[in-house]
């Protein structure tokens, strides 16, 4: 009985399979297929016939159509019959001549796509199809303006004949072949692609412009799949180059500084060269590698992810302060006091040196020093402390050796420090054209350069520093980065803040970046025991990324969205378009404190296991103590960003080396990627002008809810075994009206009917199964209801309350 009660279970699906029109049923669409190509043979059969026998049958088709297929007596000698010769003789003669060998084609592209076989370009082929047919009847009609004696058919069709002579009249003969030369081109051009770039290299050539050869590879890489990773590792690469050659360039500045040539540094920049010519190679054949997908589907437009919110703008830089105080510029007087300093140092302690340089940033110069031969290494880094006393400089650091320099290095702060505005560095063009998944610029390294990185390649940073050091400036500039350069729909954000008062501003983004739990009021998570829920639901999501990456046989989200936007994975079996999800935890030692394990085991797996299906974490925490920043949190955050520490032991904790109890605060960072520590100047941004940019965002339109993560449910939740009917749902007496009138048990109706998540319906059920109302769950099938009238469940109900 209960179980035909199902029907009304989903009335829109139910509306919507009825609205399904029978053309769109598979099998009328197979015959209907099918049905295109056979005319489309037999007007092939008649066609070619017509071209042997057309003159033949000329003086029968003169007839009405009626009159030649009803009249026994006459015979034509076209293989399709009476039927095929009169439709040849309509289609040729009276229309397009030769060019109508067109209709078979579109005829029969149109029978494979209803077959669901065309897997070219539908609408464009069409388009052109017809195109085409009009340029050649014409060009056939003005070429051959008159039948030849013996020939029947009109090459051009009377179409042509007639539009090629009104032509003609108009323009004159010469303007017709011109006109019709610069049309052929233009469909040339349009239709083909790659037709495009052979032509516009072949001229290109003609003007003997002298490409390098790298420069004509990349040519058609612009044109094919090219994917966003290897345009970022060009990029990347690009940068690189430009790291070694920006140091010389500031150079320039303090000449008096340097003592040494530069032909070393030629050499560092050709190996770079080479490096980036294998790198680019590389990248070639991994464009091969994907082309040879075999997963296709049926042609349709791209899917567009950000259709929804196709009016969105993104914040504009004028949003953002300059925070230029007039910042004065190392002068060569301190370069050179600085410079001597060190050397006299050095010489006090016998330590020679040969060469010495200066790189200027914006808070910090790096001075690379090379040793005379035969000076120990150690010997300089024991002398940090005197060094930085003879240069009555706080934050000296001694970067001894510098990785892959072969250089020593004394890092000296700035006497008038310069701030990095948040401004700059996202108008540099390195961030305007990056081209990386989520890029982040983050401030200034010591050479100048905007220090970026992809979020993605990281996967999941730790953010320490003690605090007043700038940690929360660091990670609004992270998530205005990503804010400056992701669409809504690509990007979403998880805010866990117990301290309630960092990421707060960021609520208002609600409808357009952030993800959170049904039915969860708050957007930014303060609640420890949400928090729990939350990154436990970040877990299933994770797990279900997964599981619908191994459906769709792709190794990370962007090649699943990739696939996804070329339609070639179905919704209607669960696939969706995944945005990357960036979980922030602010005051990670407070949760951990308080809730221990149980946030660390979750965070654990999401950083051990979510880089693929595009969920990052960064957490940001005051006390980078040991009991905080666990074993397990460290093996599983390789990025990790120090602010000024107290002591070197924290130090060692964040980057497993001293060097941030030196930094000089104010943004001053280090950067540890793998064994790369770098030293970058974080940029500024300020909390107004983080208000500006999300009330920008807040003020356009955005989505109806905020992205919404699987509903998890907490251990500490009572399981249908421990059911506490002392602390019953409220909705439980109405509840258990609405199972015993309907006669069904069902969780899906109670959730339907009361509009309440599934977690709160499911647990009103076991309720019922404990009071009696309904039977035990029988999987996917309703329950069986206990009570069989409305006057025993008030019964029951009075006795229970
Ligand atoms: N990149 C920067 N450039 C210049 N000044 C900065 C920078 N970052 C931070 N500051 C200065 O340091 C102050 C403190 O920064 P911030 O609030 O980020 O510190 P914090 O480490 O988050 O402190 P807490 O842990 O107490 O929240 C800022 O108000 C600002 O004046």
């Amino acid at each position: 009985m209960a179980v035909k009660r199902k029907k009304p279970k989903n009335p829109t699906k139910k509306a919507k399979k009825s609205r399904t029109p029978f053309f769109k049923n598979e099998k009328f669409k197979f015959v209907f297929g099918v049905l295109v190509l056979l005319v489309a043979s037999y007007l092939l059969i008649a066609f070619i016939s017509f071209l042997f026998f057309g003159a033949a049958d000329q003086s029968k088709l003169d007839l009405p159509w009626s009159e030649l297929v009803f009249d026994s007596t006459i015979k034509v000698q076209n293989k399709a019959g009476k039927t095929g010769a009169w439709l040849s003789e309509v289609v040729f003669n009276q229309g397009f001549g030769l060019a109508s060998f067109i209709f078979i084609y579109l005829l029969a592209i149109i029978g494979f796509k209803i077959l669901g076989r065309n897997k070219g370009r539908f609408s464009k082929n069409f388009f052109f199809s017809f195109v085409l047919l009009i340029w050649l009847s014409v060009t056939l009609g003005l070429i051959f303006t008159k039948t030849e004696g013996g020939s029947a058919i009109y090459a051009g069709g009377k179409y042509g004949f007639v539009l090629s002579n009104w032509l003609s009249s108009l323009i004159g003969t010469f303007g017709v072949v011109l006109l019709l030369f610069v049309s052929a081109v233009i469909i040339f051009v349009v239709r083909f692609d790659k037709g495009y770039h052979w032509l516009k290299n072949r001229l290109r050539r003609k003007e003997k412009v002298d490409i390098p050869a790298f420069e004509e590879e990349q040519e058609p890489l612009e044109d094919s799949n090219i994917t966003d990773e290897s345009i970022s590792k060009v990029i990347e690469d690009d940068d690189i180059v430009k790291a070694i050659f920006e140091p010389d360039s500031e150079e320039d500045d303090s000449l008096e500084v340097e003592i040494a040539s530069k032909e070393e540094k030629d050499e560092e920049v050709n190996e770079e060269k080479r490096e980036e010519e294998e790198e680019l190679e590389l990248t070639v054949k991994k464009i091969q590698e994907e082309e040879g997908d075999p997963i296709q589907n049926e042609e349709m437009e791209d899917y567009d992810p950000t259709l929804d919110l196709s009016e969105f703008k993104f914040p504009t830089l004028e949003l953002l302060e300059d925070h230029n105080f007039g910042n004065a510029e190392v002068s060569n007087e301190e370069l050179i006091s600085n410079k001597n300093k060190i050397v006299e140092t050095l010489r006090h302690y016998k330590i020679e040196i040969t060469k010495i340089r200066a790189t200027i940033g914006p808070t910090i110069t790096l001075y690379e020093i090379v040793p005379a031969p035969g000076i120990r290494i150690s010997k300089i880094k024991n002398l940090e402390d005197d060094i930085a006393l003879s240069l009555a400089a706080l934050g000296i650091r001694i970067i001894a050796p510098i990785p892959g320099r072969g250089t020593i290095g004394i890092e000296v702060p700035n006497q008038s420090p310069e701030v990095v505005s948040m401004r700059s560095i996202l108008s540099s063009k390195k961030f305007q054209e990056n081209t990386a998944e989520l890029p982040v610029a983050l401030g200034k390294t010591i050479s100048n350069e905007t220090y970026l990185f992809d979020l993605v390649k990281m996967p999941h940073i730790l953010v320490a520093g003690a605090t007043g050091q700038g940690k929360s400036v660091g990670v609004n500039v992270i998530i205005t980065s990503l804010l400056y350069k992701k669409h809504p729909s690509q990007l979403k954000f998880v805010f866990v803040d117990p301290k309630k008062v960092e990421l707060n501003l960021y609520s208002v983004l609600e409808k357009h970046y952030l993800a959170k739990l049904p039915g969860e009021e708050e957007p930014v998570i303060t609640d420890i025991q949400k928090v729990k829920n939350t990154l436990n639901s970040i877990n299933v999501e994770m797990d279900q990324r997964y599981d619908l990456l191994k459906k769709a046989h792709a190794r990370n989200v962007k090649e699943y969205n990739k696939k996804f936007i070329s339609r070639k994975l179905n919704p209607e079996k669960g696939h969706k378009y995944m945005p990357y999800i960036v979980v922030i935890i602010d005051e990670f030692a407070d949760l951990i404190m308080t809730a221990g394990k149980e946030i660390e085991l979750p965070i654990a797996r999401i950083a051990q296991l979510a880089r693929a299906v595009g969920i990052h974490m960064i957490i940001a925490t005051q006390r980078p103590s040991t009991n905080i920043i666990t074993g397990v949190i460290k093996a599983n955050f390789p990025a990790r960003i120090a602010f000024k520490v107290a002591s070197m032991i924290d130090s060692r904790t964040i980057l497993d080396t001293p060097g941030a109890n030196q930094l000089i605060g104010k943004g001053d960072m280090l950067i540890a990627s793998g064994s790369n520590i770098t030293r970058v100047q974080c940029a500024f941004v300020d909390t107004p002008e983080v208000e500006k940019v999300c009330s920008f965002i807040s003020e356009q339109r955005g989505y109806p809810t905020a992205f919404l993560l699987p509903e998890y449910v907490g251990d500490d939740e009572p399981g249908p075994g421990e059911v506490d009917l002392n602390n019953k749902d409220e909705l439980f007496d109405d509840a258990a009206r609405v199972v015993v009138m309907n006669q069904m048990g069902s969780t899906s109706m109670i959730q339907r009917k009361f509009s309440i998540g599934y977690n709160r319906a499911g647990r009103i059920m076991d309720q019922l199964e404990a009071a009696g109302v309904v039977g035990p769950s029988e999987g996917s099938k309703a329950r069986q209801v206990l009570i069989q009238d409305e006057y025993s469940l008030e019964q029951l109900l009075n006795d229970l309350n």
